[in-house]
């Protein structure tokens, strides 16, 4: 973590993307409520995993496009609902607030929340119609 008299910056180069990254997923893996969902899913290949999140962030904030996927798909059957999404929030925006400040951090915190209300939708809908789909 940055000392405290230290100026917060925005998020503008692949090194900041890392640093906010790593430090989140820290923070989620020790998070007693997300914690198990993202180990049992993960498991051994967190490596792979945050960068994946790197190539995301840099496409999303500084329009680098190394990212190509459909992110909605590989959460649907996540065994989640609203209060995993609403502590995935607060520990990400935590996470920016506290390492970053600026227009591209606040971009990071607006997108995070428009995806995660788009998963908590698409995750409702499969639940309520998975008879009708299987
Ligand atoms: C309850 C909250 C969440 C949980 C438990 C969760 C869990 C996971 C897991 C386990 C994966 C790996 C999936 C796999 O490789 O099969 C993943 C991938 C990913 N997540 Fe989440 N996630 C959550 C919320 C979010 C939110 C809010 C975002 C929006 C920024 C997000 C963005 C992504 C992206 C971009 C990937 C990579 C997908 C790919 O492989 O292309 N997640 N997530």
């Amino acid at each position: 973590m940055k000392e405290q008299n230290q100026k917060r910056k925005d998020i503008l180069s692949l090194a900041d993307i890392k640093q906010l990254v790593d430090t989140f997923y820290t923070r989620v893996r020790q998070d007693e409520l997300l914690g198990p969902v993202f180990e049992e899913k993960i498991g051994s290949n967190w490596e792979k995993h945050l960068e994946t999140m790197y190539r995301f962030w840099q496409t999303v904030l500084l329009d680098e496009r190394t990212y190509q996927g459909s992110p909605g798909a590989k959460h649907i059957t996540l065994p989640v609902g609203e209060e995993h999404f609403e502590r995935w929030l607060g520990i990400f925006d935590k996470t920016v607030d506290e390492l970053f400040t600026g227009e591209k951090a606040a971009e990071a915190k607006w997108r995070a929340a428009r995806m995660a209300e788009m998963f908590a939708q698409k995750i409702n809908y499969f639940k309520n119609n998975r008879g009708a789909i299987l």
